[in-house]
């Protein structure tokens, strides 16, 4: 696949606005050669691994002096270009002293991304249906399903399409603003078609300048649900293969992620000691001040605690 080699960045991201020579050799974000010429000046951008193209104009340098009209017919065209080589989204990345090129490039349809001290970041979704670009995040929570049945000792998997390996791990995804953590149960359906109900939340890992997050920090919490139907009928943007697996298989398997074959041991020593060594219950309980409900997950507190402390 061509974005094994993405790394060493040989899209390189060019725009020949001043009638500059454009280096012998460089890729582009049609993943051809670009060649050298006289066709006029054109914005190149690098390609991302899900087929959207991001254009840095801090590595334009033969943009200074350019206008803004003059900068919108680029884009128009570069916009052409993209559609008709399908790519899915256009990212542009604008240093806060170029922040003239954000009103042209919004009347052609971009709006903002996300914005730091020095630069801003706009996007365009050229793909089909409404935009699936992940939003912007201070933390992002992903949230996701060990669905798992106790009379086959199966639990459901899926492999990632848009993954450079393709491990197996549990379905799941991020959390819209506003859901709780048990939207796992959404994410579940949304990808393998499977419906199920919310049991406790088994593990959480917390990583930061997360690649994933845009360089912010991700919560990845993963649930432990309860399957109430089992035909697979897998979301095929997002997952290559859908499984139910044996659990034994999965906690041994070298094909899953480290946090998937973790979550799938400790599912074993549940399955095998009782859920309540491994599981937090989830409930739910008013707010004090505020008349809001929250929801909160530990270990289950025994009766007796409940009663000697008197119940919430
Ligand atoms: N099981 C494990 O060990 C792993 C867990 N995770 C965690 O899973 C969570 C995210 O789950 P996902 O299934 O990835 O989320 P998800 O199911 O919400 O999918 C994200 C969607 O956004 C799309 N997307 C993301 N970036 C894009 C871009 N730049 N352009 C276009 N489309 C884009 C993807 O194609 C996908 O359709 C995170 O918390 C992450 O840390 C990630 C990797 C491995
Ligand atoms: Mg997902």
């Amino acid at each position: 696949m061509w974005w094994v080699r993405r790394t060493s960045y040989w899209f390189s991201t060019l725009l020949d606005a001043g009638g500059a020579r454009l280096g012998p050799g460089r890729r582009t974000a049609s993943g051809g050669l670009e060649t050298r010429g006289s066709c006029g000046a054109e914005l190149q951008g690098e390609l991302d691994r899900f087929g959207g193209v991001s254009v840095h104009l801090s590595r334009h340098h033969t943009l200074h002096g350019l206008d803004a009209a003059a900068f919108r017919r680029l884009l128009q065209a570069a916009i052409q270009r993209w559609r008709s080589e399908g790519r899915i989204a256009a990212w542009l990345h604008i240093p806060i002293l170029q922040s003239h090129f954000i009103a042209p490039a919004a009347s052609l349809g971009f709006c903002f991304h996300h914005a730091k001290p020095h630069s801003s970041t706009l996007t365009l979704w050229l793909g089909e249906g409404p935009s699936r670009l992940p939003g912007y995040a201070t933390h992002q929570v992903g949230v996701a399903g060990a669905v798992f049945d106790v009379s086959t000792r199966k639990v459901l998997v899926v492999q990632d399409r848009n993954k450079l390996k393709n491990m197996w791990k549990f379905p799941g995804g991020l959390s819209e603003p506003g859901e709780d953590i048990d939207t796992a149960v959404r994410e579940v359906f949304e990808e393998t078609g499977v419906k199920s109900e919310f049991r406790s939340l088994l593990s959480i890992r917390q990583q930061h300048r997360s690649p994933g997050a845009f360089g912010m920090s991700d919560m990845y919490l993963v649930c432990r649900l309860q399957p109430r139907s089992f035909t697979i009928n897998f979301c095929q943007q997002e997952c290559l293969k859908c499984e139910w697996i044996d659990l034994e298989n999965l906690a041994r398997t070298k094909h899953t992620t480290p946090i998937t074959s973790r979550v799938a041991r400790l599912l074993l020593y549940g399955l095998r000691e009782g859920f309540d060594k491994i599981d937090l219950s989830m409930e739910e309980l008013p707010a004090v001040y505020t008349g809001l409900f929250y929801k909160l997950y530990h270990r289950e507190l025994p009766e007796s605690y409940k009663a000697a402390m008197g119940a919430d």
